[in-house]
């Protein structure tokens, strides 16, 4: 079997304010890293000529602009908390910069929503290939992987057309 697997650093700030912790729930900020896996859905053998699953740039060209464009430097923020209000209030203009999650943006969240978005650019690129695997590292001790189907592990919340995870576009948020 062969897969390709990429990596992208991120710069992001967050806060979780569903938890108990008073450090996790004042914004702050990691350099995360993160890393997908991808298999071809009919990749049989190479072919002696090109000898690609699917030349790099072609697979991972939207996913890199996706992160770099959308996702670094954004704030993370869950959809009920009061900073998203203040920002509406206060910074309409940076809201395109909130990346919004329904409950805390973990890292787990995260890696569920990546997924989901990653697999609706590969599939809307008819690229052949899907994500089965993708790790975020938060901090260099913590890492989250997640194998498996995002959507049964993603908190029910709008219909799914609302959903920027389920969209093949730069969105991370209904204001983007
Ligand atoms: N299950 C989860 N637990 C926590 C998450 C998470 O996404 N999923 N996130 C946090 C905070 O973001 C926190 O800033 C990072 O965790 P922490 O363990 O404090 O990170 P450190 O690198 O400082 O860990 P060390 O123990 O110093 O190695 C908290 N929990």
């Amino acid at each position: 079997m062969l897969e390709l697997v990429f990596t992208r650093r991120f710069a992001m700030a967050h806060r979780l304010i569903h938890g108990s912790s008073e450090i996790c729930a004042t914004p702050h900020g990691h350099n995360e890293e993160v890393k997908v896996y991808l298999k071809s859905q009919n990749f049989k053998a190479l072919d002696g000529k090109m000898n690609v699953v699917v030349p790099f740039q072609q697979a991972k060209t939207t996913w890199h602009r996706f992160i770099d464009q959308s996702v670094d430097h954004a704030f993370q923020l869950a959809e009920n908390d009061p900073l998203v209000e203040w920002f509406k209030q206060h910074e309409p203009k940076r809201l395109p910069r909130l990346l919004i999650t329904p409950g805390d943006p973990t890292t787990e969240l995260l890696a569920c929503l990546f997924m989901s978005k990653l697999n609706c650019f590969l599939s809307a690129e008819q690229s052949g290939l899907y994500c089965h695997q993708i790790e975020i590292m938060e901090t260099p001790t913590n890492t989250v992987r997640f194998m498996g189907n995002p959507s049964e592990f993603i908190p029910n919340c709008r219909p799914s057309d609302q959903c920027w995870w389920n969209r093949a576009d730069m969105s991370i948020s209904e204001f983007s």
